[in-house]
């Protein structure tokens, strides 16, 4: 049976005045990334780039797991961001694209599914550990002394 698997999220505060102290710890030892925005706002997916550049710029890996989500769906009348625009964004920068409801599970992807999606993306994605110093107070954990199989995951 394989071992369970645990996800920690963080969801990046949209504020300036959280940002600007939070951003550091965010970007430490990521492994994934969501990128959401709300399907109701053009301007917020107008600046799906400038978040795709400060990954860039905190030098999270080309290669790690991204997705691209379009929250409240549920909100026909008001959609400002038709699928294909998204879809089309979601194709050039090589990631799967989701339309999905917080507030409404019945509506398009379930939040559950898309988390399950990362989570298997992450399970057959290449080891990220130690892609920045470790901490000084972290706990170093011993290896096995004879490891039958070397999992990352
Ligand atoms: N109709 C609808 N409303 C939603 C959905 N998701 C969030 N909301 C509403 O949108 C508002 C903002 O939600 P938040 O979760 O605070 O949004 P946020 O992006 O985390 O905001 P920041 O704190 O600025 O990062 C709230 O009133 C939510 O109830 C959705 O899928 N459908």
């Amino acid at each position: 049976m394989s071992p369970r698997e645990q996800i920690q999220l963080w969801d990046t505060a949209g504020q300036e005045r959280f940002r600007k102290s939070m951003v550091q710890h965010y970007y430490r030892n990521v492994h994934a990334v969501v990128f959401v925005y709300d399907m109701t706002n053009i301007a917020s997916f107008h600046s799906l780039p400038s978040w795709i550049e400060e990954c860039k710029q905190h030098l999270l890996a080309n290669d790690i797991p991204r997705i691209l989500v379009g929250n409240k769906c549920d909100l026909r009348s008001a959609i400002q961001v038709p699928t294909d625009l998204a879809q089309k964004f979601a194709d050039t920068h090589s990631m799967p694209l989701f339309e999905t409801s917080a507030k409404n599970p019945n509506d398009n992807d379930h939040v559950e599914a898309i988390f399950m999606t990362l989570a298997h993306k992450l399970k057959s994605h290449k080891p990220l550990m130690l892609s920045q110093p470790p901490d000084r107070d972290e706990i170093r954990i011993k290896p096995e002394p004879k490891p039958a199989m070397t999992c990352w995951c």
